[in-house]
């Protein structure tokens, strides 16, 4: 069921961005992601899902179209908006950009000693809430240096959330991790978005660990083409080849292996080849 725009915290509406005039990445987008909900953007590498994500920061303007936070329109040139606007937004990146000669504490600490006049008192208290929430509060001493590539991740989630952000976005959450933390990631974030009340955007190549957390879940393609949308079960069970082959990572389907190329016959300067050839180089793999 397409959401309400007044149940929409953000609201991409009718947006076309590139980052050069020769090629769009985004191509009439619209799209709303709602209040209190987790929603995954799954989709190929390349398609533009870390570029949503930063038209929704406001790191870009979009070439047309509006981005909507909250029911005001994000203007790049308005910079008292801006911070105002990213004050109530946390963002996971991708490999957690922690300081690594920092503890864990002083990396949770960073945002609330920038962006308030907490006394230290207060942070520490602060702090050790958030580590607690993702379970390294006995973590707090130790260097990032120190720690698992997993355990940084839940470091990057607690100080993502440091600031109480109504909107947290998760750019590749599960990227590089093993299992086990995957899992343990995956459950943090539908446990502090519940917990917290805050609203989630997770972006991630991860199918199975994406439909275990969202309430709903978009597929994007490349040039920013929404393939589908909708809750898991729904995508789960799609009867439309291009969303069934994503969802269930086959390797045959509407999305080719190969990249856009010239027949294969006149690349390998072939151009008399049998028919019976070129049906075996066709098998080969020329879809
Ligand atoms: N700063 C930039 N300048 C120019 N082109 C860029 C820039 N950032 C990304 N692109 C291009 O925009 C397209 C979309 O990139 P984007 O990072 O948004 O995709 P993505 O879906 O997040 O990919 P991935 O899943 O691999 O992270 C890609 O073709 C990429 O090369």
């Amino acid at each position: 069921m397409w959401p309400l725009s007044s149940d929409a915290l953000i609201e991409i509406d009718h947006v076309s961005f590139g980052y050069d005039s020769s090629r769009l990445i985004l191509n009439d987008l619209s799209l709303r992601f709602m209040r209190g909900k987790v929603t995954a953007v799954l989709g190929n590498s390349g398609c533009g899902k870390t570029t949503l994500l930063r038209l929704i920061g406001g790191v870009h303007a979009a070439n047309a179209g509006r981005v909507v936070f909250d029911g005001e329109v994000i203007d790049v040139r308005d910079r008292a908006q801006l911070y105002r606007l990213r004050r109530r937004l946390g963002m996971l990146f991708q490999f957690g950009a922690l300081f690594t000669d920092l503890t864990v504490y002083d990396n949770v600490a960073f945002p609330l000693r920038e962006m308030t006049d907490l006394p230290e008192g207060m942070i520490h208290d602060i702090v050790l809430m958030k580590l607690n929430a993702v379970g390294l509060r006995g973590a707090a001493p130790l260097k990032i240096s120190e720690v698992s590539g997993g355990m940084a991740r839940r470091v990057a989630l607690a100080r993502a959330i440091a600031l109480d952000p109504e909107l947290i976005m998760y750019d590749e959450p599960f990227a590089g991790l093993d299992l086990i933390s995957m899992g343990v990631a995956a459950k943090l974030i539908r446990t502090l978005n519940d917990v917290t009340g805050a609203t989630s955007l997770v972006i991630s190549h991860d199918v199975p660990e994406c439909m275990a957390i969202s309430d709903w879940v978009v597929l994007m393609a490349g040039g920013g083409r929404l393939v589908a949308q909708g809750t898991p079960e729904e995508l789960m069970n799609s009867t439309d080849p291009e969303v069934r082959q994503f969802v269930r990572g086959e390797p045959d389907g509407p999305v080719k292996f190969h990249y856009p190329a010239p027949d294969i016959a006149e690349d390998f300067g072939m151009t008399s080849m049998t028919g019976l050839a070129r049906g075996k180089a066709a098998a080969g793999g020329a879809r």
